[in-house]
C-alpha cells in the first residue's frame, strides 16, 4: 500500500544518511591527498614528524574506504569518519596548539558524534574536548609542550599558508555538506509528511465512490453547524435527498451503471452547492447538503433551493449509449436553538428531514399510481 511504504521514513532517513556519509568520505578523500602531500612538503622546515605518518595513513585508509564505500556498513562508515576527524582533531591541538586547524576539526567531530550518537553524547564529548584543550592550553603556556617549527617562520611559509588553507577548508566544507544535507532530508521530509497528512485527511473524509465527503465528516460538521447556530441564533438546514427506485437501475442496467449514476448525481449536486455549504453521500443512494444561514429561510427561498436541487438530479443520465432517467425526493428540516425546541440534537434534525424526504418519495409514488 503506497501510504504505508511512503511511512517508512526511518528507512529514507537511513538512505539519506548513507548518502551524506559517502560524499563526505569521498570529499574527505580528495582533499586528505593534497593535504598529505602538504603535510610531507614540510619535511625540510620541522624534520619528519609523526602526525606526517598519520596524514599518509588516514589518506591511504580513505582512499580504501571510498573504493570499497558500497560494500561497508553504514556503522562502519560512520565510525571511521569519526575516528579519522577525532584523531586529526586530537593530533592538530596537540601538534600546533593555536597555530593549527585542530579546533576546526574538533567541531567537525563533536557534529558527527552528535548526529551519529545523539545530542546527549555530542555534550559529554564537547566536555571531554574542552578538558584535553585546556590540559593541551596549559602545557604550552608552561612550556612544557611547544610547536615543532618555529611560529614565526611558520606563518610566513606557503607550506603552513597551504596546510591552513586546506586544514580549515575541510571541516567547514564538511559541516557544509552535513548541515545542507540534513537541512533538504529534514525539508523533504516534513513536505512529505505534509502531503500524507493530507492524503490522510482526504482518505478518511471521503467518499470513496463519489469523491464527495462521507458521513463521518458530515456528522461532526453537522455538530459544529449545531453549535454555531445555538451561539449565534443562526439557522441550519438539512436537506436529505434519496434517489428514488435506484435499485432498478442496477437491477435492469447493472451495479456499474448505478455507480455511475451516483457519481453523476454527485456531480450535479456539487454544481448546485455553494461554497459555504457542505454535501456529502450518507450511503447507497441518499446525499444530506447542509445549509448554515445567519437569519431564517422564508418558504419562498427554500423552495428555491429545493426546486434547483431538484432539477440538478433530474437529469437523464447517458450510460453506454442508453438513457437512464434519474429522479430523487427531497425532505429538509430546519434548526434554530430557539424557535425549534423539538429538535434537541443533530439525531432529531436527521430524522426530520429523513421523515420528510420520506413523504415526498411517497407524494411522488401517489402521482406515479394516479
Ligand atoms: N451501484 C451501487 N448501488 C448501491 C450502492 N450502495 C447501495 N446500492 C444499492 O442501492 C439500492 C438502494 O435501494 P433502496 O434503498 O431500496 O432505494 P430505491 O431503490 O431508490 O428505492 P426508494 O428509495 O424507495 O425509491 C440497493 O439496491 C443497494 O444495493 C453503490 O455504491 N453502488
Amino acid at each position: 500500500m503506497q501510504i504505508i511504504k511512503d511511512i517508512s521514513i526511518s528507512k529514507r532517513w537511513e538512505n539519506i544518511l548513507t548518502a551524506s556519509i559517502d560524499k563526505i568520505i569521498i570529499f574527505l578523500t580528495i582533499c586528505a591527498v593534497p593535504a598529505t602531500l602538504a603535510s610531507i612538503s614540510r619535511i625540510p622546515m620541522s624534520g619528519l614528524m609523526v602526525s606526517m605518518f598519520l596524514h599518509a595513513i588516514i589518506s591511504v585508509a580513505l582512499i580504501a574506504t571510498t573504493i570499497y564505500r558500497k560494500r561497508l556498513s553504514i556503522n562502519f562508515k560512520m565510525n571511521f569518519i569519526l575516528i579519522v576527524t577525532s584523531l586529526v582533531a586530537i593530533a592538530g591541538v596537540y601538534n600546533w596548539g593555536l597555530l593549527g586547524n585542530g579546533m576546526l576539526w574538533s567541531i567537525l567531530s563533536i557534529i558527527f558524534i552528535t548526529l551519529f550518537y545523539g545530542i546527549k553524547v555530542g555534550i559529554y564529548a564537547s566536555i571531554v574536548f574542552a578538558i584535553y584543550v585546556s590540559i593541551i592550553g596549559y602545557l604550552y603556556v608552561n612550556g612544557i609542550l611547544e610547536t615543532s617549527v618555529d611560529p614565526v617562520s611558520y606563518l610566513s611559509s606557503v607550506s603552513g599558508w597551504l596546510t591552513a588553507i586546506l586544514g580549515s577548508l575541510i571541516p567547514l566544507t564538511s559541516s557544509v555538506l552535513i548541515i545542507g544535507s540534513l537541512y533538504l532530508a529534514a525539508k523533504q521530509a516534513l513536505l512529505q509528511l505534509d502531503r500524507q497528512r493530507v492524503e490522510i485527511t482526504i482518505l478518511a473524509e471521503q467518499d470513496e465512490l463519489t469523491g464527495i465527503y462521507n458521513s463521518r465528516v458530515f456528522h461532526s460538521l453537522l455538530e459544529q453547524s449545531i453549535e454555531r447556530a445555538k451561539r449565534h441564533n443562526g439557522w441550519v438546514y438539512l436537506v436529505n435527498i434519496d434517489l428514488d427506485n435506484f435499485k432498478s437501475i442496477n437491477d435492469n442496467y447493472g451495479h456499474h451503471a448505478g455507480d455511475e449514476v451516483l457519481k453523476f448525481t454527485a456531480k450535479q449536486l456539487l454544481e448546485v452547492t455553494r461554497d459555504e455549504d457542505t454535501i456529502c453521500r450518507i450511503g447507497g443512494d441518499e446525499f444530506l447538503m447542509l445549509i448554515e444561514s445567519p437569519t431564517k429561510y422564508s418558504n419562498q427561498q427554500l423552495d428555491i433551493i429545493i426546486n434547483r436541487i431538484k432539477s440538478a438530479i433530474n437529469i437523464p443520465y447517458i450510460y453506454e449509449g442508453t438513457t437512464i432517467e434519474i429522479s430523487g425526493s427531497i425532505g429538509y428540516a430546519e434548526y434554530n436553538a430557539v424557535e425549534t425546541p423539538n429538535l434537541k440534537d443533530k439525531e432529531d434534525i436527521l430524522k426530520l428531514a429523513d421523515r420528510e424526504m420520506y413523504k415526498d418519495k411517497q407524494r411522488l409514488r401517489a402521482q406515479q399510481m394516479s
